[in-house]
């Protein structure tokens, strides 16, 4: 079975407290957020951009969170504000992997992976592992 494996990163800086958190990180303060998008199929797409059966899906619709957050995206945004939960790097992975999962075609699979910091990522998929 072919299989196309798309990849993609990009950076967004933005501001967060962790709610509860007993320590410097319950205090409002910034990170420069890495992340990267692996997006797999089987299979070929249309896009909104492009009528033919040519792409997993377009890497536009992967990299909507590096836009300003006046434009839906995170950049320069506080995520306490976007997010609907506590703004970990879990949360912040879980929420860019479903926010991506409804802008691309049903049968495409993917894993976010977020560094906060240069040595601290997670990664979050809900493929089975
Ligand atoms: N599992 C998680 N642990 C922590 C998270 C998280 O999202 N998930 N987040 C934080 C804080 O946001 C904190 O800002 C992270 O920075 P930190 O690791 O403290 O980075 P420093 O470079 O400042 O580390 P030092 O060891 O203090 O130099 C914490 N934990
Ligand atoms: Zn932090």
């Amino acid at each position: 079975m072919p299989k196309w494996i798309l990849n993609t990163k990009f950076k967004f800086d933005a501001a967060h407290l962790i709610e509860g958190y007993e320590g410097k990180c319950g205090r409002m303060h910034g990170h420069s957020y890495k992340v990267h998008v692996e997006a797999k199929s089987n299979t070929l797409h249309p896009s909104k951009y492009l009528d033919t059966d040519d792409m997993v899906c377009d890497f536009r619709e992967l990299k909507w969170a590096s836009k300003g957050s006046e434009k839906g995206g995170l950049d320069h945004a506080v995520l306490n504000d976007e997010l609907p939960v506590n703004p970990t790097a879990e949360r912040i992975a879980e929420f860019i992997y479903k926010e991506t999962n409804r802008r691309i075609p049903d049968d495409v699979s993917l894993k976010i992976t977020v560094w906060e910091t240069e040595s601290c990522w997670v990664e979050y998929t809900e493929d089975d592992v």
